[in-house]
């Protein structure tokens, strides 16, 4: 048992509450164990937080770039021993993992970007003086991270975070603590001071602490629907505090006119199944015509996903889809798999568990047409449900069917049908043939309804990272140039 696992004011300590551990989920084998940070923890990395915002917002934009550049070739010359750590902690192939470790090494450049484009300092000449818009940090903000992407999704609040000068608790997800961390190891190689970067380990009962604490200036979650909507109610009459919430989805896929089925096979499978369905942007629904184009994509579809490879994420030969997180969450898929044939679904490829002491699980295909008051829920997992159609528009409202709305996508050679799609579709992310996951930094990444709360992550991570402030500035104090109506002087 590694007892020291909580990072505060510069400091590896040992948690002082519950032990809790990671599990290998492909493997089945205990991989981390530690303790949770107690309430008088939160408050003491609460306080190093506070300590240190001030020295690091003033060091200044450069001195705090440099410090981020340099964490971001620590992540490179660390690419192996990290992505192996994410294969571990999540199951994922190891493939998989490299690419997170790309994503976390790009968003350094990026953000940097971002900061200066979205939130750096402009100038206007005034008839006396000038105007300037500016930004500054919040203060102390806490960020919450999924298990999904433990090393990527967090450092996509973090990075634009330190950049625009606040400080942070970190609480990553409690089934993934050992990439939590690897990755806080090589910020404090990195060079931050003590107490910019504090690491506060825990279940549930750490982050409600770390929430429900009155001296954090914002907290940046990315995670379910549920804990979102939660920690939603409770920022509600703290207008003083900023809220980023970056939630689920239960994503459409629609596909008309496609002549080149093998192209629209392969971005329905990579939409639906990368990350063993577990990623937020994944296709839930996938729409196809009620006729022999929809029949021919639908054969296609079935035989490919039959033969989707699922193994261990370090076999020699990779897989295309490693394990899910958790024996639990492979279980549960495969309940919503029987609860949706109770209902009158018709199972096309059969989600099977490969073995039941790990996660290992392959992807399913089950048609719901036939459903009615299909339940709205965000099935997170490799269970893509069909839907046939006869009619576009109806296809669209089915698509838009949902209390969520994060990504939603059209496979179709028909230039004119992806506008009337774009105009009609209601999410945060509209693709047209090109899978719906895999967004991109460079842009914003956010969904409406019960997916967010208008505030983007991605590019636009910079927006909530810093408030505007507006000054107009004179050397001097001067007479103004006219007096107003009634002034003598
Ligand atoms: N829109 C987006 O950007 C993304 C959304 N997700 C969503 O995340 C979910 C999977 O991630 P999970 O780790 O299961 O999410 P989760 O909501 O269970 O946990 C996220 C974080 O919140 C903490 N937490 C849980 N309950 C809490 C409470 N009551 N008070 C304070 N903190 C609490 C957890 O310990 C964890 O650190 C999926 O629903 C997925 O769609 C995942 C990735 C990206
Ligand atoms: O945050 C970013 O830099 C871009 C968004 C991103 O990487 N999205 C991924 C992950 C989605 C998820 O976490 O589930 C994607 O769209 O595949």
């Amino acid at each position: 048992m590694n007892n020291a696992v909580q990072f505060i004011n510069n400091q590896w300590l040992e948690g002082k509450g519950d032990t809790f551990s990671s599990i290998d989920p492909a493997k089945n084998q205990q991989i981390w164990q530690g303790q949770s940070a107690t309430a008088e923890q939160v408050n003491q990395a609460i306080a190093a937080a506070r300590q240190a915002q001030y020295d690091w917002a003033g060091l200044g934009f450069a001195e705090r770039v440099a410090i981020i550049k340099k964490f971001a070739e620590l992540l490179a010359s660390n690419k192996e021993h990290l992505a192996l750590t994410i294969a571990q902690e999540t199951g994922k192939a190891l493939w998989e993992s490299r690419t997170e470790i790309g994503a976390m090494i790009g968003k350094a450049d990026i953000s940097i970007r971002a900061y200066q484009e979205r939130t750096g300092d402009k100038e206007n000449a005034m008839p006396q003086g000038r105007a300037f818009i500016r930004h500054k940090p919040h203060g102390v903000v806490a960020v919450f991270g999924p298990y999904n992407f433990p090393g990527h999704l967090p450092n996509g609040h973090i990075v634009p975070a330190l950049l625009a000068g606040n400080t942070i608790i970190f609480k990553p997800s409690e089934l993934t603590p050992k990439v939590a961390e690897e990755t806080v190891k090589l910020w404090q190689q990195a060079g931050l001071p003590a107490g910019v970067l504090n690491l506060v380990q825990g279940e549930v009962a750490t982050g409600k602490a770390i929430a429900a604490h009155n001296d954090i200036d914002g907290l940046f979650f990315t995670g379910s629907s549920r804990t979102g909507h939660y920690l939603h109610q409770q920022f509600a009459g703290r207008p003083d505090k900023i809220l980023a919430l970056e939630m689920g989805g239960n994503n459409p896929l629609i596909v008309q006119d496609v002549s080149n089925v093998e192209a629209a096979v392969h971005d329905i499978v990579q939409s639906a199944f990368i990350s063993s369905g577990q990623r937020c942007t994944c296709a839930r629904k996938l729409f196809l015509p009620a006729d022999a184009s929809g029949d021919a994509i639908l054969q296609r579809l079935i035989a490919v996903t039959r033969n989707i490879k699922v193994d261990v994420y370090d076999a020699a030969e990779q897989p295309f889809m490693g394990s899910m997180i958790s024996v639990a969450a492979a279980k549960g898929m495969l309940a919503v798999q029987q609860e949706l044939t109770e209902l009158g679904g018709k199972v096309l490829v059969e989600m099977q568990h490969l073995n039941v002491d790990t996660a290992l699980i392959t992807p399913g295909i089950i048609e719901c047409t036939d459903i009615n008051n299909f339940p709205d829920d965000e099935h997170f997992g490799p269970l893509l449900k069909v839907f046939r159609y006869t009619d576009i528009d109806q296809a669209i409202d089915a698509a838009n069917n949902t209390s969520f709305g994060l990504s939603a996508g059209l496979l179709s050679d028909n230039a004119a049908l992806y506008q009337h799609f774009f105009r009609r579709i209601r999410a945060g992310i509209v693709n047209w043939n090109r899978p719906i996951t895999g967004a991109s930094s460079a842009a914003p990444f956010g969904g409406i309804g019960a997916s967010g709360n208008h505030r983007a992550s991605a590019y636009y991570a910079a927006d909530y990272c810093a408030y505007p402030v507006a000054s107009v500035e004179l050397e001097q104090v001067l007479m103004p140039e006219h007096l107003s109506p009634g002034l003598t002087f």
